[in-house]
């Protein structure tokens, strides 16, 4: 793979039995896999012997390239520099800060300013607005070194072995067990509870930060980071029963339950799903039927009834769930951790316009036979654990709608920055501005809420959280889907065409819009989250001593 060509080199591989190409001062054999090119061998022999940089990143990305280097990849030109070895450490200079415009006023930030906050180093590609301001040399209040430090940790593995692969898995349906495994045995599962670091429960934890320094943002980090794929399948597939479904057993169950059953779901040898929504009852947590009746000998429930659009449930191994043990309405819900090795539990997967690789099932218990030892929480009390966890399910989804906008939005600015049309880029075309200045400005305002509300959450407790951030969260949800819906329909406008086909340089923009229905309904529909931001937050005023 190191040999080095001149051009000349190059050109003389100019024939079907022989084909060579250049992409930015690589070159790769093409010969093999001309016949298996997805744009067809033609296009291939065109530029056969030749650079073809310009042609390729006008129809590819920079996954497709990933994914074919080590197999296509013969050698480099001559005229690339080098890579050289790591500079020694040298003194930094003072950054270049850029001027301000004339007539605007500059003012020096004071020394408690300068004390408080750390300055990060950039990191990504600089467009404006397709990363948290923080990730560009902006100031923040929120984020220090240990969150630079995850990000890359986390960013690093996407780029290797998510990226060039999850077109495929997304068509396929499934993500490769061993990537969930993975993403345990790196700390990351633990990292998302919404609590501390449950480091004695654990075999490996986080290695960019130590378990006594995590917070909130910290797992705000690991959401944003993996969404970056552009796939809610493949973040619900790695996040979704989990990050929903461990939480309650977490913090509501007993001390037995959670040493027995907790390391082997934290370290990702075993899955957890939430089952809560039924055929009959999506919204309406208050009404659900599946129905759980103490045996007589006071040691099981018995469990029967069905759980519906259910994520990860054909995989699952564990299943926390909502049932009926006490009268009609919120009062008579309990939660049951149901283990499939118990039997009678059956799991279906259900066909769905968007997240794919999810495994959205329907669930049915049919006599299943759980320890009340299983209970979590108190009987008849479940609603609740349940309310207490919506809060931090619905974060999960601001934060992962909320970067599946950003996708859509560099995506757009990446494309609309190399397409031509009538003589011009398409940036440079006034109505194409328009809509990704229209983008960054509903996904700055999300994000900036979002830190407010991660901050208040990880400062209150449980009870203050569910009372007071319930009416903001479910506000922000309703916000975070809008504004993703939006930037679907504005991203798959620029790309046209090619984010109407599935697969190729529209890809994550055809996938992203069918993903949006999957966000605006599950965790509380836009509808009933508006209302209830209304609606919960007078509520909570009205204690606080609102005056109209
Ligand atoms: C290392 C060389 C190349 C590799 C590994 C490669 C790989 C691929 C792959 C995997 C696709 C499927 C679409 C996707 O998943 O994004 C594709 C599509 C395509 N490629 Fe290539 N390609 C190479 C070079 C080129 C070159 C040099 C050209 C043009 C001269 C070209 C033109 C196209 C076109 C027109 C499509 C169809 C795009 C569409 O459907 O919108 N490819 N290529």
């Amino acid at each position: 793979m190191s040999k080095t060509f001149s051009t000349s080199d190059v050109s003389s591989h100019n024939k079907p039995d022989s084909l060579y190409i250049i992409v930015d001062e690589d070159v790769y054999d093409v010969t093999k896999f001309q016949d298996e090119h997805p744009g067809g061998k033609k296009i291939l022999q065109r530029v056969g012997g030749k650079d073809a940089s310009k042609q390729f990143w006008k129809y590819h990305n920079d996954s497709i390239l990933k994914k074919y280097q080590g197999k296509l990849q013969v050698g480099s030109l001559d005229s690339k520099p080098k890579a050289e070895p790591a500079p020694e450490p040298v003194k930094e200079e003072p950054k270049a800060q850029p001027a301000p415009e004339a007539g605007t006023a500059s003012v020096e930030p004071t020394a408690a300013a300068e004390e408080e906050v750390e300055v990060l180093d950039q990191y990504g590609d600089m467009i404006p607005f397709a990363d948290p301001s923080w990730y560009q040399t902006f100031p923040s209040p929120h984020f220090n070194q240990s969150h630079a430090d995850l990000r890359e940790e986390v960013r690093d593995w996407v780029e290797e072995k998510i990226m060039p692969y999850i077109d495929e898995w997304e068509e396929a349906k499934r993500i490769p067990e061993e990537i969930y495994k993975e993403v345990g045995q790196k700390g990351w599962l633990a990292g998302l509870m919404g609590a501390e670091y449950p480091r004695h429960l654990v075999s490996n934890t986080v290695k960019s930060v130590p378990p006594e320094k995590w917070n909130q943002f910290h797992e705000l980090i690991i959401t944003d980071e993996l969404a970056r794929v552009g796939s809610g399948g493949f973040v619900w597939n790695v996040l979704g029963g989990f990050g929903i479904g461990c939480p309650p057993v977490l913090k509501y169950g007993k001390k037995e339950l959670v040493d027995r059953i907790m390391p082997g779901i934290l370290n990702g040898d075993k899955r957890i799903c939430l089952a809560i929504t039924e055929p009959d009852a999506g919204s309406d947590v208050a009404n659900l039927t599946c129905e759980a009746k103490l045996s007589e000998d006071g040691k099981h429930y018995i469990v029967n009834g069905e759980k519906k659009w259910i994520t990860n449930g054909i995989w699952a191994d564990y299943f926390t769930t909502a049932v009926r043990t006490g009268e009609g309405g919120m009062n008579g819900i309990s939660v049951l951790l149901i283990e499939r090795s118990a039997g009678g539990v059956e799991t279906k997967r259900m066909d769905c316009q968007g997240v794919w690789s999810s495994g959205t099932t329907f669930v049915s218990f049919d006599d299943v036979k759980v320890p009340v030892e299983n209970l979590i929480g108190k009987e008849n009390k479940g609603f609740r654990v349940i309310m207490t966890n919506f809060n931090h399910e619905r974060i999960g989804i601001i934060i992962q709608a909320t970067r599946f906008s950003r996708v859509c939005y560099e995506e757009s600015v990446k494309y609309a920055s190399k397409r031509e049309t009538f003589g011009k880029k398409l940036i440079e075309h006034p109505v194409i501005r328009l809509k990704l200045a229209e983008m960054a400005r509903q996904i700055e305002a999300t994000y900036a809420w979002l830190e407010q509300v991660i901050y208040q959450a990880s400062h209150m407790d449980e009870t203050e959280a569910m009372l007071k951030l319930g009416g903001p969260i479910a506000g922000l949800k309703a916000q975070s889907t809008r504004v993703f819906e939006f930037c679907a329909r504005e991203a798959s406008q620029i790309f046209g065409g090619i984010s109407y086909t599935r697969g190729g340089r529209g890809a994550k923009i055809e996938r992203l819009y069918r993903d949006v229905r999957a966000y605006a309904i599950p965790g509380g529909s836009e509808e009933i989250m508006l209302d209830l931001s209304m609606r919960q937050s007078m509520r909570v005023h009205k204690i606080l001593g609102m005056k109209l």
